[in-house]
């Protein structure tokens, strides 16, 4: 059992959500009914299953613990900023149900008792956090406070720049206008810290 909905064990993936693709299929067996299409007509036949398997993947992260993400450390000392930027990111925005994507940038001070993650791993939180219903400010404070509690550092800020879908190809269609937030913790909200960072997300 997850958080949504009652999993069918035998239908369960690794490294995927593990849906309940049956009741996903139903559904949207529905969904294209209520439009007035054919599920049954070819071409959409095989969209029910289809759009299960790829459920599954976008909202894998629900059942993903950044605990495992950023277990991995090493024993570098290093006292600097560590900034990972422009990394790719595709959600799903939980209002519409329709993506909102774009880049995150993470950066972090390492706390000098503290351990430094592997460089993947912050790319690995985000999709941990992307891959679920979400809405922008949750997804940059839930990787900020990620990475306060996992990794103890000194300070860290996550930006993220996004465009959403619903905002571009439905309701206000104003395609091209991006959203961004930004969320900063411990050290990093001193005002010098914090202008090198975004000086360096910004202008790299
Ligand atoms: N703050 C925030 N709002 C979001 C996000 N994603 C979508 N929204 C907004 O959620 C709001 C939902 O507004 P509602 O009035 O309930 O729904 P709606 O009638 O579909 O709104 P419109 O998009 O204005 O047509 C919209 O203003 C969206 O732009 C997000 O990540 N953060
Ligand atoms: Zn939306």
């Amino acid at each position: 059992m997850n958080r949504i909905g009652t999993v069918n064990e035998t239908q369960r993936q690794p490294g995927t959500a593990g849906v309940d693709r049956t009741r996903i299929q139903a559904a949207v067996r529905e969904i294209l009914e209520a439009i007035g299409e054919d599920p049954d007509r070819e071409g959409l036949e095989d969209t029910p299953r289809r759009v299960a398997k790829a459920y599954d993947e976008f909202f894998s992260g629900l059942v993903q613990d950044p605990a495992d993400v950023l277990g991995t450390t090493f024993d570098i000392s290093h006292e600097e900023l560590v900034l990972v930027k422009d990394i790719p990111f595709y959600s799903t925005c939980e209002h519409h149900l329709v993506p909102f994507h774009g880049a995150a940038h993470i950066g972090y001070i390492p706390n000098p008792e503290g351990r430094v993650t592997g460089l993947s791993k912050l790319a690995r939180l985000v999709e941990v956090y992307a891959r679920r219903p979400q809405v922008q400010e949750r997804l940059t404070t839930q990787i900020v406070e990620a990475l306060m509690t996992h990794l103890t550092p000194r300070g860290a800020i996550v930006v993220i720049e996004a465009e959403h879908m619903c905002m571009s190809m439905r309701g206000v269609r104003k395609p091209g206008a991006k959203t961004v937030t930004s969320a900063v913790r411990g050290q990093l909200r001193e005002a010098s810290t914090r202008s090198e960072a975004m000086s360096l997300i910004l202008h790299g």
